[in-house]
């Protein structure tokens, strides 16, 4: 007979194994990422959400400064500031904490934050978005979302809830499930190259 926790684990096994096959799915998203095709994807990504997606009138809009392999959503934030949204970007804060928004336009200097991101400086203005724009490895069609690992942005989202969210991605970091549990935030809306995806009728705006 099967022992009782094979039926119901108990959390510590569930947290186990969620986090087991969060790392499995990162190591596929980040590989399928590392092979989509970067050119022109930027503009694409920007064009469907000004025009399928954008946020409200007057959002102040988080955006973040891409690294590595993510996609280029400078193109939108530009075409963002360029129609009057105020703009802020995440400075990463210590483990356990949300993220920490700044103001930002186009020029202001950058500095150095961890793992290869970089962020506003200490002494700029901090700043509540309401509508963000997030970076993720993987989604899937109900809207989950996988990040880096760091749990920042279900933290900020969860401080956030009437915040419109637009996960950005290239078309190929969509999976069939992503692996999710009950502090994953679920986005609104995914934007990619190829077009925006709606999840939660009204919550990308
Ligand atoms: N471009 C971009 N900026 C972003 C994010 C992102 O996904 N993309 N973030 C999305 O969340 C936040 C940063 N996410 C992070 C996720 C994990 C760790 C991390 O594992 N840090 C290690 C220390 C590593 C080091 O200092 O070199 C640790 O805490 O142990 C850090 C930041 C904010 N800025
Ligand atoms: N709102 C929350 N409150 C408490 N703990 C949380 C919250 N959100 C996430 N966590 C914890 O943070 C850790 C990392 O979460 P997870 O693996 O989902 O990060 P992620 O979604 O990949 O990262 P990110 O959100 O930074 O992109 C997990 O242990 C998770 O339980």
């Amino acid at each position: 007979m099967a022992a009782p926790h094979s039926v119901s684990p108990p959390s510590g096994e569930d947290d186990a194994l969620l986090r087991a096959a969060k790392v499995v799915a990162r190591e596929e998203a980040m590989a399928r990422r590392a092979r989509a095709d970067a050119a022109g994807a930027g503009q694409a990504l920007a064009a469907h959400v000004l025009r399928d997606a954008p946020p409200p009138s007057g959002a102040v809009v988080a955006g973040f400064w891409p690294m590595g392999h993510e996609i280029d959503i400078r193109p939108l934030m530009r075409a963002l500031e360029a129609r009057g949204h105020r703009l802020c970007l995440p400075r990463t804060p210590k483990r356990g904490l949300p993220l920490d928004f700044r103001a930002f336009a186009f020029g202001d200097e950058l500095v150095k934050g961890p793992v290869g991101t970089r962020q506003p400086a200490e002494d700029a203005p901090p700043c509540v978005p309401d509508w963000l724009i997030v970076p993720l490895l993987a989604f899937d069609r109900a809207g989950r979302r996988l990040g880096y690992g760091g749990g920042y942005y279900d933290r900020t989202l969860a401080g956030l809830p009437g915040a419109g969210t637009l996960g950005v991605a290239y078309a190929c970091q969509e999976m069939d499930v992503v692996p999710s549990g009950p502090h994953d935030a679920p986005l609104g809306a995914v934007a990619t190259e190829a077009g925006v995806m709606w999840f939660r009728k009204g919550s990308s705006g």
